[in-house]
């Protein structure tokens, strides 16, 4: 049985934060530096490419892109793909495709590779990019070759098996993984559809998300765009924990069993170990000698708690609501 929202927005609520404290995080550490090689490995095959598809995570879908990729890459005709739409809160799909459009990005497709959704929209608005392009005026050469790419983990690969699965009838051509920055094979063409013949080309999920902040950098780390250890299991649950209550998402209270909305992760996370009855040993060192003490596994209950939260089970999120709701300046170029 769903507890209906306003039952768990206990008293408690209005003491909540409204604000989440970045003090002392140090974003510069979070990406590693391969991600910069990748953008040149994709300089060098930019001369085959006729379309760039862009892969982004639907749940963060005005944060975190690189803008730059479009200076270095040069200008093609450009998609964007807002994948794991199934995880996304998408209530306000218009304003974002809105704000979007006015960044300059005319072509969004919403989609969920796991389950093929949308999926059949995409080869249609590629040839239409393309031969509404300059392509269309080079004649006979008649494949058309496609970059895909995007920042780790938003789910390229799975994006490319899917099309295949759709177009093709073919199993898996590209490894998918749960971590980011599985994609480091060198680039490789992958049939995904035989009318029009379209090539795709795999490339490592190597652009360096945009950080322009310490919350754009817990957004992206939320969604598993960077490795967890990198910013800490702990943050991450602490800005999960308060993403939900502030959506007023209390599906975690439900799922864990807590009884009500509780805005401090300390007391969620000892709760959640309890339930998933995840103890340690931990030495405690008394006046006394060393003494073996019980306690709550905090480290396993954020894991389980991230976990749940990217497997769609702890309900959809929209990160960037705050941006939407921000006057925006008219940035009408073609993207
Ligand atoms: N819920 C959901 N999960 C998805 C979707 N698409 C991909 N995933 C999952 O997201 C994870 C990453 O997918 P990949 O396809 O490996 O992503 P990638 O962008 O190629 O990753 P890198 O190799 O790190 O660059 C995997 O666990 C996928 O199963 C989707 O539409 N919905």
């Amino acid at each position: 049985m769903r507890v209906p929202a306003g039952a768990l927005w206990s008293a408690a609520g209005a003491a909540w934060r409204r604000g989440f404290s970045f003090a002392g995080q140090d974003v510069a550490r979070w990406f590693p530096g391969h991600m910069a090689k990748g953008l040149k490995k994709m300089q060098r095959s930019l001369k085959l490419v006729d379309c760039i598809i862009e892969v982004h995570d639907a749940r963060i879908p005005l944060s975190g892109r690189n803008p730059l990729f479009q200076e270095a890459l040069g200008i093609k005709p450009h998609l964007l793909v807002l994948n794991k739409m199934d995880l996304a809160d998408l209530k306000e799909k218009q304003k974002i495709v809105g704000h979007l459009n006015k960044e300059g990005v005319k072509n969004v497709i919403f989609t969920n590779c796991l389950k093929d959704e949308n999926i059949k929209q995409i080869v249609p608005v590629v040839t239409e990019l393309i031969e509404g392009g300059y392509r269309y005026h080079r004649g006979e050469n008649l494949e058309y070759c496609i970059m895909v790419i995007g920042v780790p983990n938003v789910g390229k690969s799975s994006l490319i098996n899917s099309l295949r699965r759709q177009h093709l009838r073919k199993g898996k051509a590209s490894r998918v993984g749960g971590l980011p920055g599985v994609t480091k094979a060198v680039m490789s063409k992958i049939q995904v559809c035989e009318q029009p013949l379209m090539f795709l080309l795999d490339t490592p999920g190597v652009l360096a998300p945009r950080i322009q902040d310490v919350e754009t950098g817990l957004k992206l780390a939320t969604c598993g765009t960077i490795l967890d250890h990198l910013v800490g299991e702990d943050i991450i649950a602490d800005y999960l924990l308060f993403t939900l209550n502030k959506q007023q998402q209390f599906r975690y209270v439900e799922h864990y069993d807590l009884g009500e909305a509780c805005d401090d992760i300390g007391s969620v996370l000892k709760r959640i170990a309890m339930k998933l009855k995840k103890i340690h040993k931990v030495k405690v060192l008394t006046g006394t000698g060393d003494v073996n003490v019980i306690q709550p596994n905090y480290s396993a209950a954020a894991c389980d708690f991230i976990r749940n939260f990217r497997s769609g089970v702890l309900g959809q999120v929209m990160f960037d609501t705050a941006i939407l709701e921000e006057p925006q300046a008219n940035n009408d170029s073609d993207s």
